[in-house]
């Protein structure tokens, strides 16, 4: 299958899109639960640690719930891969960490370097909206296999700065903070809740269905989709510089 779109910009969803669930299932998610019960004890007036805990005991309707409270509902999360704002912020700091101590390395499909760099470099705005948090998503792109890929993303969008995934005013947020019309914009995600809104907000969306991710089976609905970048070519024809 090969699809064409003129479009000016593309944002990607990282897990299940660019890289593998797996991936972060079974490298990112240990080393964070691992740590969550260090950072809620000795970082508990880090402005990011106190604003997590807020969230988490808002999301559970427990004002008072404690350290060991919080870090229990953290590991229900994460053991059911609810992608709760709070843990992601957590989890975040813990995995930006990692990879600036050189633990952790990103990964990426083989696909996808290759075509992100031929994008950027024909002029196409790449950008980023994940669940996971913008110091995660940094930390990511800046420790890839491949070095560092920071300098090909012009902008980082998370459930904090854009909002949920699957409400279409977060998509139209990041249009507005970007710059780019709704309809120069095209957005690559496994997840057909996340293509919905997004088109709902009057983008491009493409399904990227890969063997072995968790929605492959389930598919993109009724959305253009694609098992490779490499199935999809931009031209950029727009007037953004
Ligand atoms: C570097 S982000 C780590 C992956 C993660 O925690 C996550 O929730 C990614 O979800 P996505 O929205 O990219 O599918
Ligand atoms: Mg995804």
């Amino acid at each position: 299958m090969s699809l064409r779109f003129d479009v000016d910009a593309v944002v990607l969803d990282i897990e299940g899109t660019t890289s593998a669930t797996g991936f972060v299932v079974d490298v990112l998610y240990p080393y964070s639960r691992s740590r969550f019960g260090a950072v809620l004890s000795e970082r508990s007036t880090d402005p990011d640690v106190v604003r997590a805990v807020s969230q988490v005991r808002d999301l559970l309707g427990e004002p008072d719930a404690d350290a060991v409270r919080v870090e229990k509902a953290l590991h229900e999360w994460l053991d059911e891969d609810v992608k709760a704002t709070p843990l992601k912020t957590l989890q975040g700091l813990i995995w930006s960490e990692g990879f600036a101590r050189g633990d952790l390395v990103s990964h990426f499909y083989d696909d996808v370097l290759p075509v992100l760099r031929r994008w950027h470099g024909d002029g196409v705005r790449l950008y980023v909206y994940s669940s996971g948090s913008v110091a995660a998503q940094r930390a990511w792109f800046t420790s890839s296999p491949d070095g560092d890929l920071l300098p090909l993303v012009s902008g980082l969008y998370d459930t904090e700065n854009a909002g949920p995934k699957q409400e279409p005013d977060s998509y139209r947020r990041i249009a507005g903070s970007t710059g780019v019309e709704a309809d120069r914009l095209l957005f690559l995600s496994d997840r057909p809740g996340e293509l919905d809104a997004a088109r709902a907000a009057g983008w491009h969306a493409v399904g990227i269905r890969r063997p072995g991710e968790p929605y492959y089976e389930q598919g993109v609905g009724d959305h253009a989709q694609a098992g490779t970048f490499d199935e999809i070519t931009i031209s950029t024809s727009g007037s953004i510089t």
